[in-house]
């Protein structure tokens, strides 16, 4: 598969390897503000970029009829304008917050979480994440993924990195040195606490997860997520 990386720093590096190990091959490294660049011949174009740019990269590859893999986050307030334009190009897209298999086993562990604990209005729910001091976006794609799931299901309304009302979850956003990505949601009561957890020990998962999704995804027309490629939940 040929495959075209928008953006090419510690995502896109990590992909590439993985891809090249798994006899594909890198047609196209964007890595800078320069526009000017063509899909040539590329089957598929995989996004780890930053927020500014995302929405417009990805459009360029819509407009190429190339499908498009996103894993960017920060961007997802323009989320339904792109899956209206790959509507329009009858194109083909998937977003994920997170790529890797355990954390997408761990979006089934907090749904499992909220339906258990529901009705037990004396615990409070609070998110942690953990990443490292380069990160642009706070919370993390991933962390609002987990609060927009326990929304659904809960009360809430809302989540906050400030101090919360009543019907907001908090997310504590820490920046610490080193740290590949980790996610804690914890049920407090004033007699105790529950935590579920996951810890990317490095970015071969989101990596891995990714080009399993782009491999997926060649022919199909569509939108899609994790979901559908991991055939969970
Ligand atoms: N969904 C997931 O599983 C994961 C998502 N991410 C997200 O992926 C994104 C990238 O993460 P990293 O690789 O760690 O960041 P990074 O900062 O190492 O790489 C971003 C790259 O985008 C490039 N870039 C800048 N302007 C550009 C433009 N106009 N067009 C294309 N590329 C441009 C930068 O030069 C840089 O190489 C972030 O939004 C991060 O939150 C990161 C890990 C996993
Ligand atoms: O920026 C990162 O590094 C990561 N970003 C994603 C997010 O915002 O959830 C996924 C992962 O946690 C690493």
């Amino acid at each position: 598969m040929k495959i075209a990386l928008l953006g090419y720093g510690r995502m896109g590096k990590s992909i590439e390897a993985i891809a090249v190990n798994r006899s594909h091959s890198i047609v196209l490294k964007v890595s800078d503000a320069d526009s000017n660049y063509d899909f040539a011949d590329a089957d598929v174009a995989i996004d780890f970029s930053i927020p500014s740019v995302a929405v417009a990269n990805i459009k360029k590859a819509l407009d190429a009829g190339v499908p498009v893999i996103s894993g960017t986050t920060g961007w997802l307030d323009h989320y339904d304008e792109i899956i209206d334009y790959c509507n329009s190009k009858e194109g083909t897209f998937l977003y994920a917050s997170n790529f890797s298999l355990g954390v997408n086993l761990f979006f089934e562990l907090n749904k499992k979480l909220i339906e258990l604990m529901s009705g037990f209005s004396e615990y409070t729910t609070e998110i942690e994440e953990i990443h490292h001091t380069q990160k642009l976006d706070a919370p993390s794609g991933t962390a609002i993924t987990l609060a927009e799931q326990i929304i659904e299901h809960t009360n809430y309304n809302n989540w906050t990195l400030d101090e919360p009302k009543p019907t907001e979850i908090q997310i504590d956003a820490k920046r610490i040195e080193g740290v590949p990505g980790t996610h804690e949601i914890t049920y407090n009561s004033e007699v105790d606490a529950i935590s579920i957890k996951h810890t990317a020990h490095s970015r071969q998962g989101f990596a891995m997860g990714a080009v399993i999704a782009a491999e997926w995804i060649k022919n199909k027309k569509g939108i899609f997520s994790m979901k559908d490629v991991l055939n969970i939940g």
